[in-house]
C-alpha cells in the first residue's frame, strides 16, 4: 500500500536499538513505563538532542534506558521507519540499530524495563502494530537491509495505535548495489561543499542526500564550508555516519588537506576567498579518500544539482563504465525552470528543465524556443548558469579535479563526454548518454536566488584570479543582489520563472522537458499543476530527440552552437 505525502511533513527524527545476540537468537526489549508508546514492548531509543548524531544519540539512550554502554564498532544502522500518527502533527523518523557489542548488565530504570526474548517468543501483541510487519523479517535477516519503511496510525494512544491505517516496507535501494563497505564494481563515492548559513532552510540537503542514497551511491561526503552553519550540520547528522560523512572547515581540515593535496599550494591563496577554491581542494581531498571507503567512483556536485536517472540504480551505469575501462564521463546537465516563486525544497517541487542545449532538437519549433529564452535574458542566454556538465571520475589512480566540471587523468586513460561540444570535436570521446545526466536547480525560488548571491557575496570578476567572468545572468545577479533593492526578484521574475502557459508552449517545441522521477522518489508533490500525462514519462530525455532529428550528437551540436552562435570566433 503506498503511503504518500510522508516527505512533505515537519518531523522530527529518533532512534531504535537493538541489542542482539544473534547466536542465541536473542533481543533485548524494554517495557516502556512512561511517556510515549507506555506498556508497550520495544526497542531502547529516543530523540536526537540538539547537536547529537544518530550514533551519539543511540548511545545515550541505551544508557538512560537501560544501563547498557554500547560499543559504537559494534552498532549498525539497519534502516529508517517513518511513522504518522493522525493524532501527532509531525511525522516521526525513527532510524534503526543492531548493537552486538556493549559493556554492563540491562538494569530497570525509571523508563524501561528489560528482558531478553528468543526471536520465537517475541510477543508482538505486546508491540506496535507496525512491528508485525518488519520486526521478525529483520531479525531473521530475511529483510534486505537497508530499509525504508513508513506506516501511517489512527493514533498514538489506546485502541487507535493498534490501527495502521497504511504501510510499506521495502529496501533502501535495489539489490543491485554493491554490498556496502565492499570495494564492488559501481560503488559511487557522492561530494559535496555546502552551505546553508544563508538559505531560507536545509530541506534541500536533506532531499540531496536522501535522493543519491536511494540511487545507489554507496556513501555522500559532505563538506560543511561554514562551521557556524547549523542548518547543515542538523541535517548531516540524522544520517547514519556509515553512508554519510560530514568533515567542517577548519583547522584540522585545512591541515589535512595541506598534507594530501597536491593542488594545495596553487589554491592556498583563494581558499578564504572563493567557494570554488574551497570546492576543488574538498574534491581533491574526497578522492584522496575514496578507495579507504571502499568507493571506485566519485562524483563532486554542488546541493543544487542531482545526479538523475530513471533506472532504479546508478550502480550497473557505473559498472558499464569501468567494464569498458572508462575512467570519466562527463554528463550533460539541465537547468531547472521554477513554476512558482517559492518553494521549501526545489529538489521535491521543481519537474520542468530546460534541456541542454545539445540535447535540444534541432527543429524550427525547437530553435524559436531557445529564442525565447535568448531574447528574455538580458545577454542573450539560453542557459543562465554553466552547461558544460559535471563528471564522475574512477578513484585510486591519480586524477585531480581540474575544476568543477572535469577530472585531469593521468595519461593513458580513457574519458567519454556526452556532450557533443563543438568548440573541442572530441568525437573519440563522444558518447552518447541522456540518463544519467544531471539535473541543475540554481535558483529555484526568489527566496534561493537572494540566498545564493548573500552566499557569493561581492565576488571577483576573475574564476581563481585568471579566468574572467563573462557578461552574464550571474553578474548581473551579483550587481542585483548588492544593490539591496528588489532587483533579484525582478530578475527573477523576468528571466528565471515560467507561467504555465510559457511552460506548455516550451514542453511543446521540445527545449523544456518535464521529469518527475526525483519528485516521485523524493515521494512528494510537484509545484506545477500543468503536467500532461504525455510529458511525465521519466524517459523522455531519450525520446526528447524529436521526431525526423536523426543527426548524431557531435553534428547537431556543431549546427546548433553555430545557429546560436556558442562557438568561438576561431571556429567559425
Ligand atoms: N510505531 C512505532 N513502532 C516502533 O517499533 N517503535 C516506535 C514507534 N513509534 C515510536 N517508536 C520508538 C522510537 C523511539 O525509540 C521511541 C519513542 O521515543 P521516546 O518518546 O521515548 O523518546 P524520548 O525518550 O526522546 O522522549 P522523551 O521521553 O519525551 O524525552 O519509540
Amino acid at each position: 500500500m503506498a503511503v504518500r505525502g510522508f516527505e512533505a511533513r515537519e518531523k522530527s527524527v529518533l532512534t531504535l536499538i537493538y541489542p542482539r545476540r544473534p547466536q542465541q537468537r536473542l533481543v533485548l526489549l524494554g517495557l516502556k513505563k512512561r511517556g510515549f508508546g507506555q506498556g508497550k514492548l520495544n526497542g531502547f531509543g529516543g530523540k536526537l538532542e540538539p547537536g547529537e548524531c544518530l550514533e551519539d544519540s543511540a548511545i545515550r539512550e541505551l544508557q538512560e534506558e537501560c544501563g547498557l554502554t554500547a560499543d559504537r564498532d559494534g552498532l549498525n544502522w539497519r534502516g529508517s521507519l517513518t511513522y504518522l500518527y493522525d493524532t501527532k502533527p509531525k511525522a516521526m523518523e525513527v532510524n534503526v540499530f543492531d548493537l552486538n557489542m556493549w559493556k554492563g548488565e540491562p538494569e530497570e530504570t525509571e523508563e524501561m524495563k528489560p528482558a531478553w526474548y528468543g526471536h520465537e517468543d517475541i510477543p508482538l501483541d505486546k508491540m506496535w502494530a507496525d512491528d508485525a510487519y518488519w520486526l521478525l523479517q529483520y531479525l531473521d535477516e530475511q529483510m534486505a537491509t537497508p530499509f525504508v519503511g513508513r506506516f501511517r496510525f489512527k493514533g498514538h494512544e489506546g485502541p487507535d495505535s493498534w490501527e495502521v491505517l497504511e504501510h510499506s516496507v521495502a529496501p533502501l535501494v535495489p539489490a543491485s548495489v554493491p554490498r556496502f563497505g565492499q570495494s564492488e564494481p559501481g560503488a559511487a563515492l557522492l561530494v559535496s561543499t555546502v552551505s546553508f548559513v544563508d538559505a531560507p532552510n536545509a530541506r534541500p540537503l536533506e532531499s540531496f542526500i536522501r535522493y543519491h542514497l536511494r540511487k545507489g551511491f554507496a556513501r555522500v561526503m559532505i563538506f560543511v564550508d561554514d562551521p557556524s552553519d547549523t542548518a547543515t550540520l542538523d541535517v548531516v547528522r540524522r544520517f547514519p555516519t556509515s553512508r554519510v560523512l560530514y568533515r567542517v572547515r577548519g583547522e584540522d581540515l585545512l591541515q589535512a588537506q595541506r598534507q594530501h593535496c597536491a593542488s594545495f599550494k596553487k589554491l592556498a591563496g583563494f581558499i578564504d576567498k572563493e567557494v570554488s577554491a574551497r570546492q576543488l581542494i574538498d574534491f581533491e581531498f574526497a578522492s584522496t579518500l575514496a578507495p579507504s571507503l571502499a568507493c571506485r567512483w566519485i562524483l563532486c556536485l554542488d546541493s543544487d544539482e542531482l545526479f538523475y536517472t530513471s533506472e532504479d540504480s546508478i550502480v550497473p551505469h557505473f559498472q558499464m563504465l569501468e567494464s569498458q575501462d572508462i575512467h570519466q564521463m562527463s554528463y550533460l546537465n539541465h537547468e531547472g525552470v521554477p513554476e512558482q516563486p517559492e518553494t521549501q525544497d526545489y529538489f521535491a517541487t521543481v519537474s520542468l528543465f530546460k534541456q541542454h542545449q545539445f540535447a535540444v532538437p534541432l527543429t524550427a519549433k525547437a530553435r524559436s524556443g531557445l529564442r525565447f529564452w535568448m531574447d528574455r535574458s538580458k545577454h542573450g542566454q539560453y542557459f543562465l548558469f554553466y552547461d558544460n556538465g559535471k563528471s564522475a571520475c574512477r578513484t585510486g589512480f591519480g586524477a585531480t579535479p581540474s575544476s568543477q566540471h572535469l577530472w585531469q587523468l593521468p595519461a593513458g586513460h580513457k574519458s567519454c563526454t556526452a556532450l557533443a561540444d563543438p568548440r573541442r570535436m572530441d568525437v573519440e570521446g563522444f558518447r552518447e548518454c541522456r540518463d544519467p545526466c544531471i539535473l541543475h536547480f540554481p535558483v529555484c525560488g526568489v527566496a534561493w536566488l537572494y540566498a545564493k548571491y548573500k552566499t557569493l557575496g561581492a565576488f571577483p570578476d576573475k574564476w581563481l584570479g585568471n579566468m574572467p567572468l563573462d557578461e552574464s545572468f550571474h553578474k548581473d545577479a551579483r550587481e542585483a543582489h548588492l544593490s539591496h533593492g528588489d532587483a533579484l526578484s525582478a530578475l527573477f521574475t523576468e528571466q528565471v520563472m515560467l507561467d504555465s502557459e510559457q511552460a506548455a508552449a516550451q514542453i511543446a517545441c521540445g527545449t523544456c522537458v518535464r521529469l518527475t522521477e526525483h519528485v516521485t522518489v523524493l515521494d512528494s508533490v510537484p509545484a506545477a499543476t500543468t503536467m500532461p500525462d504525455s510529458t511525465a514519462n521519466p524517459a523522455l530525455i531519450n525520446s526528447a530527440v524529436a521526431q525526423g532529428d536523426t543527426l548524431v550528437g557531435v553534428e547537431r551540436g556543431w549546427i546548433l552552437s553555430k545557429a546560436m552562435g556558442y562557438l568561438s570566433p576561431e571556429l567559425q
